[in-house]
């Protein structure tokens, strides 16, 4: 019967959740991700002045960022400067929130582009990261703004899981 082993017993479902960089495809699916999007980030004009001296391997730095904070590996800690590094890249900047807008709708649509998963539960804890990283970077890069450069790389997770999650 379905539900059941054919013991007898309740059928168990999968316990361990994913995290989200396994879910979203691991290093090359954010390394597609990231280079999709700073491709368009230099075609956007209210992008591409802010933009146009990056690092050429700035969408790979930002892929193991994001990497870590989904709970892939902690590279970005390990070899990248960690959290203080990141926070240095955007002191002074002067972001604007049209300029954060953009980046966030321009990233969302990447998402899209470079075939992520589409599912609400994934899409809901990337959006939901984006948002919330692309504020405080608004936050920091404004003038005399004195963000802690101390704090760990965050570690972002699903709003909820994927799936239902078996009872005790
Ligand atoms: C969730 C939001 C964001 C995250 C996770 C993020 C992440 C990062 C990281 C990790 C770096 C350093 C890369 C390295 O190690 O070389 C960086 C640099 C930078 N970020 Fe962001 N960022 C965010 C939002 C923004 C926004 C909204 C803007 C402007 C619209 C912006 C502009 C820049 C610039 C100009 C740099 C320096 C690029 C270079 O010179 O190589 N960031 N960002």
């Amino acid at each position: 019967m379905e539900g059941f082993t054919p013991d007898g017993e309740p059928e168990r479902y999968e316990t361990t959740t994913p995290s989200l960089y396994d879910w979203a495809g691991g290093r090359e699916a954010l390394v597609r991700l990231l280079t999709i999007f700073y491709g368009h980030v230099l075609e956007d004009p209210l992008l591409e002045p802010v933009f146009r001296d990056m690092d050429p391997h700035h969408a790979e730095h930002v892929a193991v960022w994001l990497g870590e904070v989904f709970g892939g590996p902690p590279a970005y800690t390990g070899s990248h400067g960690g959290h203080a590094h990141m926070i240095g890249r955007h002191l002074g900047r002067g972001i604007t929130e049209p300029q954060r807008r953009r980046w966030v709708s321009l990233l969302l649509d990447a998402a899209d582009e470079a075939g992520l998963p589409g599912d609400p539960e994934f899409r809901a804890a990337f959006a939901g990261y984006v948002e919330w990283g692309s504020r405080l970077a608004v936050v920091f890069s404004a003038p005399g703004a004195e963000p802690n450069p101390h704090e760990p790389v965050p570690r972002w997770d699903w709003p909820m899981p994927p799936w239902p999650q078996a009872g005790p």
